[in-house]
């Protein structure tokens, strides 16, 4: 009989994929309170994470850690393999209320972090009009941040972010302050961007049905002090419109799963 051939071609590889982020132990205490405790994590690249949990389980402290904002009490982030001592260029973070400087024009804010490093004003600009276009705010170059509306607004904070062409982009709930029809098409912008500009969004979400719909994980954190309590990669499909997807019975249930976890957390 002749020798059985080797199986290895039958399936295909897994992809090798890379971690950007890296957590490792990382605690957090605001003088004796603990917020965080010994949080371990790995962020791949090119994924959307969203960090999902009871209201002050500690996702927005853990933001501003991986962001360099806030100093861990123990532990460490990496990202590319070099631990994180502070703010850098591969990483940006999208405020909730997007931060925009009132007094300047939409391309001026989404050029500011290019300006701050430096970048020539045209060169800026043009990469700025670029990010400008890619999120669908051609045309509103010159306006102010107050003749926008709360979507439009959050579209340049977004496309500020993009502009310093960060890998990483950290995200604080940036879908709270829309109403759910901007909402819901900032979802598919950021499905979109996430396809094809190849980056790695980490997310904080309120909303258990936004972060199923467009993570391809989800961490959910504990009640304090937070810890990681599961990692859900939801499976879903992605080739229907958003109506189909939002029916599938694989949607539901993994909302209703994830809810389940959670209503322990709920007083
Ligand atoms: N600067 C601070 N000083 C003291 N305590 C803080 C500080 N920042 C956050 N905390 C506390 O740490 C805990 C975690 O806060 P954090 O904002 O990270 O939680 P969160 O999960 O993002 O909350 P939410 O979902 O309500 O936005 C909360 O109990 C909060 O009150």
């Amino acid at each position: 009989m002749p020798a059985a051939l080797p199986r290895i071609h039958e399936r295909p590889m897994p992809a090798i994929r890379d971690n950007i982020v890296e957590v490792r132990g990382l605690s957090k205490f605001y003088g004796g309170f603990q917020a965080l405790k010994e949080i371990d994590l790995d962020f791949p690249e090119g994924e959307l994470i969203s960090l999902l949990g009871p209201s002050g389980c500690g996702k927005t402290t853990l933001l501003k850690m991986i962001a360099g904002l806030l100093e861990p009490s123990a532990g460490q982030v990496f990202v590319k393999g070099k631990a994180v001592t502070g703010p850098g260029p591969e990483r940006a973070f999208v405020f909730q209320d997007f931060a925009l400087m009132p007094w300047a024009t939409v391309l001026r804010n989404v050029a500011f972090g290019l300006e701050l490093r430096g970048t020539p004003k045209a060169e800026r600009h043009e990469t700025a009009r670029r990010y400008i276009a890619e999120v669908g705010l051609a045309g509103f170059e010159e306006r102010y941040p107050h003749e926008l509306s709360g979507g439009m607004r959050q579209r340049v904070g977004l496309a500020r972010a993009l502009a310093v062409n960060a890998d990483v982009l950290l995200m604080d709930e940036p879908f709270s302050a829309v109403d759910e029809q901007t909402r819901r098409k900032f979802q598919e912008d950021l499905l979109h961007l996430r396809r094809v500009q190849r980056k790695t969004f980490i997310f904080v979400t309120h909303s258990i049905e936004e972060a199923v719909y467009v993570s391809d994980r989800i961490v959910l954190l504990s009640r304090r002090p937070g810890r990681v309590s599961r990692i859900i990669e939801p499976d879903i499909p992605r080739d229907g419109t958003p109506d189909e997807i939002r029916r599938d019975r694989r949607y539901l249930d993994t909302v209703e799963d994830i809810w389940d976890g959670l209503k322990q957390f709920v007083d």
